[in-house]
């Protein structure tokens, strides 16, 4: 038997965005349902970012004291991943409980519903409870979905059969392993493969592509590739892994070239949005859809708003969080802004960071655009700090004003602000080049490169 109830508004996932919408609608006095299977709040908290850049800011303080030699004394360090594991259960994760999440919403006015939500009918959603409960809820605003990414496993022979991690496995360990190979050097592959070596941990990178952070320009992997290699991270490139075996030995990963041995197998290979068994069939939408392209207010049916990483956009927490607040200005009748993707920043944290933002060169060219580029590195700020960046800025030179920008380097997600600001605003290249820029930081590094531009 299957309860049924109304609201305004109910929300499939409760990622940060959808938790940001059920949560300002249900303030602005909205009747919202918010339904999530597993934990409000969703990858980003307990499994994600948080947990990941809490090992990496451990990681930066233990690769700290190597720079003591030699420049300030010596010092003696013994890593111990316990505080990491301590403050990634106890600061972060709660233990994994979301309850302050829960009564967060509740507290806001909203109902919360644990378990699978589906799209019964045209506004309608039915939630299968964790005991099998069936409950209905009937939606006379609207329906809007955020339930995510799963990891994917690539089909590699064996691989199914073994006991290999992912992400959501390493944020719970309490102990590193000896020696860890890691299938993907994308964002999370590299940025886990160099926290855990910082540790101790012999790592190797398995990556398909022909380079590390294939999706970023090519002057950014090769730091990242060479910082890897000075810190003693093994890096196979335009490696597939052939078949996988496990015994009790650890992992074998079976290259067209060799192998690759390791007591413990990281699965960062992409990830899978999680559309299927959704319903999508009854609001008009293909149900086999890999991703779900949202119009300018988030809308992808009728009375039916999409955001996070299921629309393709970037597989931010920013851009669920932003998409998030379109949703909620188009539900709650305002006027706009809507959504504009000229201008998103991303940063991989590895040591150095990846900062990009816009365009790539290559993605820049393949739309057709008169492109100029200009390269640089961090100047003096980064000779004082021994890093060389690069920086790299793509510009239409049509227009005259800036379409992309990376910055690597420690304050690379930093130093990135002006670039955003500069692309989203459409500020003219010769009046940033004309800016003032305080000496020696590591921003003032964009002036020659801008300036190159001319
Ligand atoms: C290891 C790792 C590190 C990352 N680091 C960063 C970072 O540093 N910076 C950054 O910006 N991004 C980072 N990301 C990406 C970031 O986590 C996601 O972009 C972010 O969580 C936004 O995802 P989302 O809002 O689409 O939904 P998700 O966070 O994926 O949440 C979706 C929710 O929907 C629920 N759900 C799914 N289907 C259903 C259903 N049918 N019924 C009920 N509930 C359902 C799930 O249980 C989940 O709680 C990282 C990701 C990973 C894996
Ligand atoms: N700092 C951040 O903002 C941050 C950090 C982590 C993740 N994320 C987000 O999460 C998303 C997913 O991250 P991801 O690293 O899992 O995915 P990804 O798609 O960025 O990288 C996966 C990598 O695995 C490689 N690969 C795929 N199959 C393979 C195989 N069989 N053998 C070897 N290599 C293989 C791919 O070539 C690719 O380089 C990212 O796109 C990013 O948007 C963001």
């Amino acid at each position: 038997m299957s309860e049924t109830s109304e609201c305004d508004v109910v929300v499939i996932g409760l990622g940060p965005g959808g938790e940001h919408v059920a949560g300002s609608l249900a303030k602005a006095g909205l009747s919202v349902v918010g339904v999530d299977e597993r934990l409000v709040g969703g990858e980003c908290p307990y499994f994600g970012c948080i947990p990941t850049k809490m090992m990496i800011a451990a990681a930066d303080k233990l690769r700290a004291t190597r720079l003591v030699e030699g420049r300030a004394g010596s010092a003696a360090v013994t890593p111990d991943w316990k505080p990491v594991a301590d403050r990634i259960r106890k600061e972060a994760t709660d233990d994994w409980n979301d309850q302050v999440a829960v009564d967060r919403l509740v507290d806001a006015g909203g109902v919360f519903a644990r378990g699978r939500g589906r799209i019964t009918a045209p506004g309608t959603v039915t939630v299968t409870g964790p005991e099998g409960s069936l409950t209905s809820y009937t939606a006379r605003r609207g329906i809007v979905l955020n339930t995510g990414t799963s990891p994917a496993a690539p089909p590699i022979p064996g691989l199914a059969d073994t006991p290999y991690w992912t992400n959501r496995d390493v944020v719970r360990l309490t102990e590193p392993p000896a020696s860890l190979a890691v299938l993907g050097g994308g964002a999370i592959g590299c940025e886990i493969a160099q926290a855990f070596a910082a540790f101790g941990v012999e790592v190797t990178v398995i990556e398909a592509a022909d380079r590390l952070l294939a999706v970023e320009e090519p002057e950014a992997s090769a730091a990242v590739a060479k910082a890897f290699a000075a810190e003693g991270i093994t890096v196979r490139t335009s490696a597939r892994a052939q078949r996988v075996e496990h015994d009790g030995d650890g992992f074998r990963i079976r290259l067209a070239d060799g192998a690759v041995t390791a007591e413990r197998l990281l699965v960062a290979a992409g990830r899978r949005n999680n559309l299927r068994d959704l319903g999508l069939e009854h609001i008009g939408l293909d149900p086999q859809a890999r991703v779900l392209d949202p119009d300018e207010r988030m809308r992808v049916a009728e009375g039916v708003w999409a955001i996070g990483d299921i629309t393709g956009k970037g597989a931010f927490t920013h851009m669920s969080m932003y998409q998030a607040d379109v949703a909620v200005r188009d539900l709650t009748g305002a006027d706009g802004p809507w959504a504009d993707y000229r201008a998103v920043g991303r940063v991989t944290f590895t040591s150095p960071e990846v900062g990009s933002v816009g365009l790539t060169e290559t993605a820049a060219r393949e739309r057709g655009i008169n492109v100029r580029t200009a390269t640089g590195d961090l100047g003096t700020r980064g000779w004082i700090a021994e890093e060389t960046g690069p920086i790299k800025l793509i510009a239409d030179a049509d227009r005259g004003v800036l379409i992309g920008g990376t910055v690597v380097g420690s304050a690379g997600g930093e130093v990135l602000a002006a670039l955003v600001t500069a692309i989203h605003a459409e500020v003219p290249v010769s009046t940033l080049a004309g800016m003032h820029f305080a000496y020696p930081t590591f921003h003032r590094a964009l002036q020659p490169v801008l300036r190159a531009l001319i």
